[in-house]
C-alpha cells in the first residue's frame, strides 16, 4: 500500500481575477475550493492514475469534515487524525502572477504524533511512505525521523517531499525520493540555481548524502533526474498555463504511479513530468487521459557528466 501523509491539510481557496490589487478590496471572478495539502494532492491523483493509497494526517472543524467528505466522494481512501482544530483554509490568488497565503498547519500533541505511528506501524516491505507537505515548526522532527526509519527498517520505500528545517532533517533519513523545486534546492545550499546544469550538481550532492533519487522540478522548464549514476533532463510541454498548484505533487504521483506499474526509471520520470504539466495546464489536479496526452510531448535526454560542473 502507499500511505501519503499531511500533517497539516487544508481546503485550497482559489481565486481566479484579472488585476490583483496589495492593500485594496478586490474581488475574485472564480473560485474553486479543492482538498489540498501537498500529501493529499499526492493521493488525489494517484486515485486518477489507477492506484490506490491511504491519505494520513490531522484533520478537524468543518474544513476537516469538508476535505474528508470530498476525498470520500473521490474514493480517496483516507485514515484521518482528528486534529480538534479547525483545518486551515489556503488562499490562491491567479491573477498576473500566482499569489499563495497558507495558514499555518495545526498544533500537535504527543497523543497526536503517537496515533500517527500507529498507523504506520504496519508497514512493511513494497510499501510506500510519502511525507509530503510542511511540518510545523515547533513539532519535534526527531518523531518525523524515527518514523520514517521504522518504516525503512520494515522494507518500506520513504519519500519526502516537505520544506523549511524539515528537509535537511530528514534528508539525513535516505529517503527513495525527494522532490524539491530549484528554489527549494538551492535553499538546501544556500545557493541560486540559474540553470539545470547546476541543479544537476546540487542534486548529485544529495544522492552522496543517501538519497536514492532526486527529482528537481523546474516549472516551464521542465525537470531533472538524478541518481548516483546517472542524469535526465526532461522539457515541459508547451501549454496555457492555468493553476500550478499541485504540479510538483502531481510529479511524486506519476512517478511512483508509473514505477508501481512496472515502468522503467526513465519512463517513470516522463510520466512524472506529463503529470506536472497536465495539472499545470488546468485549474484542478491532472488526470490520466490528459497525462497520457501530453506523454508524447515529453522527451527525456540522458545529460552527459560533462555537462555537469562537478
Ligand atoms: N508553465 C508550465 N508549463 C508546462 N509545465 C509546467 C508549467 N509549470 C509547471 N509545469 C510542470 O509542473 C512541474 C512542477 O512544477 P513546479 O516546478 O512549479 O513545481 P512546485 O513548485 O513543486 O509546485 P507545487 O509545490 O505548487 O506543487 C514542472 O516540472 C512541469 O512539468
Ligand atoms: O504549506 P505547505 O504544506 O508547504 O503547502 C501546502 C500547499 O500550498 O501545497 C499544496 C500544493 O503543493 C497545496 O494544495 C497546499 O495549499
Amino acid at each position: 500500500m502507499i500511505y501519503t501523509c499531511t500533517v497539516a491539510p487544508s481546503i485550497d481557496c482559489t481565486n481566479y481575477l484579472p488585476d490583483f490589487k496589495v492593500g485594496k478590496l478586490n474581488r475574485s471572478e472564480r473560485v474553486h475550493y479543492y482538498p489540498g495539502g501537498k500529501g493529499i494532492n499526492v493521493s488525489r491523483v494517484l486515485k486518477r492514475l489507477g492506484v490506490d493509497s491511504v491519505a494520513l494526517g490531522f484533520v478537524g472543524g468543518f474544513t476537516g469534515q469538508f476535505i474528508e467528505d470530498f476525498l470520500a466522494e473521490e474514493n480517496v481512501k483516507t485514515d484521518f487524525i482528528d486534529s480538534g482544530q479547525i483545518s486551515r483554509i489556503n488562499i490562491k490568488i491567479k491573477s498576473d502572477d500566482e499569489t499563495e497565503l497558507n495558514g499555518p498547519g495545526p498544533e500537535l500533541t504527543d497523543g497526536h504524533l503517537e496515533k500517527l505511528k500507529d498507523k504506520v506501524k504496519n508497514i512493511k516491505s513494497g510499501d510506500w511512505f510519502v511525507l509530503s507537505g510542511s511540518i510545523p515548526q515547533e513539532l519535534p522532527i526527531a518523531f518525523f525521523q524515527e518514523l520514517v526509519e521504522n518504516c525503512r527498517a520494515a522494507g518500506g520505500r520513504f519519500v519526502l517531499d516537505t520544506s523549511g528545517n524539515a528537509l535537511p532533517a530528514l534528508i539525513k533519513s535516505q529517503p527513495f525520493l525527494i522532490k524539491p523545486n530549484k528554489e527549494e534546492l538551492g535553499d538546501l545550499f544556500h545557493a541560486k540555481i540559474s540553470d539545470k546544469q547546476l541543479a544537476a550538481e546540487y542534486a548529485f550532492e544529495l544522492t552522496a548524502q543517501g538519497v536514492e533519487n532526486v527529482i528537481v522540478s523546474m516549472g516551464a522548464e521542465g525537470a531533472i533526474l538524478v541518481d548516483k549514476e546517472r542524469a535526465y533532463w526532461a522539457e515541459a510541454p508547451k501549454g496555457k498555463m492555468i493553476n500550478t498548484v499541485g504540479a510538483g505533487d502531481s510529479m511524486v504521483s506519476g512517478f511512483i504511479a508509473a514505477l508501481s506499474q512496472g515502468m522503467t526509471k526513465v519512463e517513470a520520470f516522463r510520466y512524472s513530468v506529463s503529470s506536472g504539466s497536465a495539472t499545470a495546464f488546468r485549474s484542478d489536479l491532472c488526470d490520466k487521459e490528459d497525462t497520457e496526452k501530453l506523454l508524447e510531448q515529453v522527451s527525456v535526454h540522458p545529460m552527459n557528466r560533462l555537462d555537469v560542473k562537478k
